[in-house]
Order: C-alpha cells, then sequence, then structure tokens
C-alpha cells in the first residue's frame, strides 16, 4: 500500500448561500455538526494520514477535535476566498511532508464522498501526476441572459462537474496557488490553479452523491445519502 496521504480540509467560508447564523460547517447535519461528518470520513480512510482543518479567523464554532480514529487534526487559519484558505493549508502542513508528496483537498461542505472514490482518485491521479473527482455533464447546458431566460444551449460534450478531493503534489500545488494568488487570478478550485500553471489534472469520475452543501435544501438531501451509506 502507498504511504498515507495528509488531506486539507477548507472550513474557513460563511456559508452565506445558506443564510444560516452560522457557517454552514458548524450547523446540524442528523445530529452532529456537518464538518464532523466530512472529518469522519476522511479519517476513516486507510490512506490518509492526517487532516489540516482551515478554520475562519476567530471561527468560535470549531469543536477542538484534535484527533480522529488515531489520525492527527491540526488546524490553520484561512482567507478571504477559498484558494486563500487552501494556500494556507497547504503551507501549514507538517515540515515532514515533502513537495514531491501528494496531498488531498477536500471542502468541510461535501460530507458524503465515497471512501472508493477517494481510493480510486489516488490509484488513478497518482500516476498521472495529480488529479481531481468529477462527473461528466449529464443535463443539457443553459445559458441564461439578465431575465433570467435561456439565451444559448452551451455545448456539453467534454464538460465535467468538478468535485472535491482534488489531489496534487504539495510544491506544485503551493506554487500554482501562489502564482495565480501573485497575479490577482482568484481560482475556484485546485485543478484551475494547475491548469493555468501549464498542468493537465486528471479527471477521475466519482459518484454524484458527492454533494457539496451549499443551500438550505442540501441539508435533507445530505442526510438522506448518509443515512443510506451507513
Ligand atoms: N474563504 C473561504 C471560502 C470557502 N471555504 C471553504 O470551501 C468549501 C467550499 O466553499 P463553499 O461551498 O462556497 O462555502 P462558503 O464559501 O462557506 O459558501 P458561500 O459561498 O455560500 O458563502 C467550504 O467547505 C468552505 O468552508 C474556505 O475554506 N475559505
Ligand atoms: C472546489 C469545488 O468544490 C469544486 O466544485 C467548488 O468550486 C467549491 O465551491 P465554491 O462555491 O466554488 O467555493
Amino acid at each position: 500500500m502507498s504511504a498515507a496521504l495528509w488531506c486539507v480540509v477548507p472550513a474557513a467560508g460563511r456559508g452565506t448561500r445558506v443564510g444560516g447564523s452560522i457557517p454552514k460547517q458548524y450547523l446540524p447535519l442528523a445530529g452532529r455538526a456537518l464538518i464532523l461528518h466530512t472529518l469522519e470520513r476522511l479519517a476513516l480512510h486507510p490512506r490518509i494520514a492526517g487532516l489540516m482543518v482551515v478554520l475562519g479567523e476567530g471561527d468560535g464554532h470549531w469543536p477542538g477535535v484534535a484527533e480522529l480514529y488515531g489520525k492527527p487534526v491540526l488546524t490553520t487559519i484561512g482567507g478571504a476566498e477559498r484558494c486563500d484558505s487552501v494556500l494556507a493549508g497547504v503551507r501549514a502542513l507538517p515540515a515532514n511532508v515533502s513537495d514531491d508528496t501528494f496531498v488531498l483537498v477536500h471542502d468541510a461542505a461535501r460530507p458524503c464522498v465515497r471512501e472508493a472514490d477517494i481510493t480510486r482518485l489516488m490509484d488513478v491521479g497518482m500516476p498521472a501526476g495529480g488529479g481531481l473527482l468529477g462527473a461528466p455533464l449529464r443535463d443539457t447546458l443553459k445559458r441564461a441572459n439578465s431575465d433570467g431566460r435561456s439565451e444559448v444551449t452551451e455545448p456539453r460534450d467534454h464538460r465535467w462537474r468538478a468535485f472535491t478531493p482534488q489531489m496534487f503534489r504539495r510544491g506544485e500545488l503551493s506554487a500554482a496557488l501562489q502564482s495565480a494568488h501573485g497575479a490577482g487570478v482568484t481560482v475556484s478550485d485546485e485543478a484551475m490553479a494547475m491548469e493555468r500553471a501549464g498542468f493537465a489534472p486528471c479527471l477521475v469520475e466519482g459518484a454524484e452523491d458527492n454533494i457539496k452543501v451549499t443551500t438550505a435544501t442540501d441539508f435533507a438531501l445530505a442526510e438522506f445519502l448518509l443515512s443510506r451509506m451507513k
């Protein structure tokens, strides 16, 4: 079995699209905070060494977890954008995580990720130099005009939805994120930074139930999905 990987978990968002009184990652899901479901799924993976959770400045909701299932859980402070938080997390990883070592990045807001998908990302993505979980678009794609009416049907072929985890070598990811930051480019995921740096991340198809809890209605769906995964 290959060496275990650290996972950076961006959890410094405000969850504005949920509209809750506290950041969505701390809102209850099936009886406990959303983030704890995500951290548990990651810590239970046999090839994940530890978690680096990236918190919001002054985040008083973090329950102070220091270890999960024998895996260390470290924390650092994130930034204004998700990419700033990811860069902070990658930089804060333990010194023994070399620049050539692959690291994972997985949203705290994605509690339904499957162990088998993480394993497949590792097995397929490492030989390819890095990659991400995703799924090909399966619906017709429309571009809306300012009136909310369908203006154009966009091409769907070769279009994928990007999920997390995304997995890259620590040094290459850090440099790509720093380069984008320096150029004033806000990348929406790690793969965008890597593409910008000239890499071609491997797309690894994963289950579409690896949803990102984004709006209030997503909580019920996530709860249903988790109940089916027990
Ligand atoms: N500055 C930020 C913004 C987001 N995130 C994290 O990135 C993940 C995906 O981001 P998203 O779903 O957009 O979360 P929020 O930014 O909190 O949501 P919103 O845009 O509705 O405020 C989440 O786990 C979120 O906590 C982060 O660590 N730092
Ligand atoms: C990284 C991501 O999960 C890929 O789909 C997504 O972009 C993060 O959510 P955000 O709303 O873009 O911050």
